[in-house]
């Protein structure tokens, strides 16, 4: 894909989400596209490698979750596989820590080497496994907790209280839509209560997604 139609891209695809990003912005997902590519040739990291899907799936819908992350000056991103949705939020949010962790060492290692090479400070890459015991996997707290397809809601609920800060919030990004009852029920199990939730369609496929944001009680 050439800048120009990266760009257009960019700018339609913010546009039909309602969300602003700065004009760095562009260019460095463009770069950070060109990492990930290159390191995907050689190690597994994503399924999805055309340009075009990247930028849909990948950055779109990471930056679509822009209103819940605003005013963050904390991110834990779990199980954040290649950097999503933690990387490109982190572009567009650059006052923010960002904190992605991982199982899988390949991923953490690109995170960490594509953070460096991209002079992204606060970005840091933990390969550990969340199991909700932060005091010993090393995986500090944050002011917003995140993860886009890390597990089942209910199992992922249960351990997220565990890493949000007092007075902060836990965004789940979806891709099945639960129902108002459905979120109600599950943040019920978990001492959570629903702050919002909110549907949305990736801008060029059309693909549902939902986010929903849970707070402790
Ligand atoms: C389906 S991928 C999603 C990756 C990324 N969030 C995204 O949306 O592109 C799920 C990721 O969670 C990681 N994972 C699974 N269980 C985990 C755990 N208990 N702690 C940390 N990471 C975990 C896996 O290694 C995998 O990279």
């Amino acid at each position: 894909m050439d800048n120009a139609r990266f760009a257009d891209q960019l700018a339609s695809g913010c546009s039909a989400l309602g969300v602003t990003v700065g004009p760095d912005v562009g260019p460095q997902l463009q770069r950070l596209m060109a990492e990930l590519l290159k390191w995907n040739a050689k190690v597994n990291l994503t399924a999805i490698t055309a340009p075009e899907e990247v930028l849909e799936k990948h950055f779109l819908d990471s930056l679509a979750v822009l209103p819940e992350v605003t005013g963050a000056t904390s991110l834990l991103d779990l199980g954040a596989g290649a950097g999503f949705p933690g990387l490109p939020l982190k572009l567009v949010l650059p006052g923010m820590g960002v904190t992605l962790v991982d199982t899988v060492g390949k991923k953490i290692a690109f995170i960490k080497a594509t953070a460096a090479s991209m002079g992204l400070t606060g970005v840091r890459g933990l390969h550990a496994r969340a199991e909700g015991k932060p005091e010993t996997e090393g995986i500090p707290r944050a002011q917003v907790l995140i993860a886009r397809a890390f597990m089942d809601l209910p199992d992922w609920l249960g351990l997220a209280p565990a890493y949000v800060e007092e007075g902060g919030r836990v965004v789940a990004m979806l891709g099945k839509a639960q129902t108002d009852a459905e979120l109600q029920a599950r943040a019920a199990e978990r001492n959570l209560r629903v702050v919002s939730a909110r549907a949305y369609r990736l801008p060029f496929s059309g693909a549902e997604r939902q986010v929903a944001v849970f707070a402790k009680q």
